[in-house]
């Protein structure tokens, strides 16, 4: 392909926060340095002590993106991010256990949601996850109307765009801040290594080691917590 990628480089495509900052203790199991800090840089792609592996900065939700295009050989996306996308073109070889939250439905507190759905009348969801909400609200046999949100979905039962969300809950400050709370919990979210498909058959002797030691690095951590 055509771009900075080739078959002697390596791009790992990583979302400032959270996903770069757990990141960075496996990328460290498998000797690998981030040389800048994405948070006071405005570089997007970023060196590493290895002159063969950069980082790229992108979007949580285009990590995926990177990955599939073969823009990035390899990424770290959240499984809310994953559902959305659809998965296409990304192998996803170990849940890498970080940026653990769940996610959520959740309503203004005296919101009756037991007997809203129970009465059968179609429910209006504000969600980022439309595809995920559409599958859980469907299995349930509710209807719903969602509204695609982009942030802050903690907002739209307050001003009466929606009357329930669904968003990722980690400690629940943000709900309890807005005077929210949880009605259903849809599923545990965590953070997933994303392999682009053809790379990982083109550059399988330089990627398989990497990936072995976040597998290692990750499974250590999540036995140390
Ligand atoms: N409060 C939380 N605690 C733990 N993990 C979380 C939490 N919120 C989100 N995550 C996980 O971390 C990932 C990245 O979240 P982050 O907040 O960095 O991006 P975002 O702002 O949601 O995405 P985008 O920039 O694409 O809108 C999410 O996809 C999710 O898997
Ligand atoms: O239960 P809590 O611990 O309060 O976490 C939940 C919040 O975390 C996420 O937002 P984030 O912190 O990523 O902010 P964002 O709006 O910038 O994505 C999520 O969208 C919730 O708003």
């Amino acid at each position: 392909m055509t771009g900075l990628n080739n078959d002697s480089q390596l791009i790992l495509a990583l979302s400032k926060g959270r996903i770069f900052d757990d990141t960075m203790p496996l990328l460290e199991a498998a000797g690998i340095r981030v040389l800048e800090n994405p948070e006071t840089s405005r570089k997007l792609i970023l060196p590493t002590n290895d002159p063969a592996v950069r980082v790229i900065i992108v979007r949580a939700s285009d990590v995926p993106t990177y990955v599939q295009y073969g823009a990035a050989d390899f990424g770290v996306a959240g499984k809310d991010v994953l559902l959305e996308h659809g998965g296409e073109g990304l192998y996803q070889p170990i849940d890498l256990n970080i940026a653990a939250c769940r996610m959520s439905v959740a309503v203004q507190a005296g919101f009756d949601y037991a007997k809203a759905v129970h009465q059968g009348a179609r429910l209006r969801v504000a969600t980022k996850f439309v595809h995920t909400a559409r599958e859980h609200f469907a299995a349930k046999g509710v209807h719903v109307d969602l509204i695609k949100l982009y942030g802050s979905m903690e907002l739209a039962p307050l001003v009466g765009l929606s009357d329930a969300i669904v968003d990722l809950v980690s400690t629940g400050s943000t709900l309890r801040a807005n005077n929210l709370v949880e009605v259903e919990e849809i599923m545990d979210i965590s953070s997933r290594l994303v392999v682009n498909q053809a790379a990982l058959k083109l550059k399988r002797a330089r990627l398989q080691p990497i990936i072995e030691a976040f597998e290692r690095a990750s499974q250590s951590a999540s036995q140390a917590s």
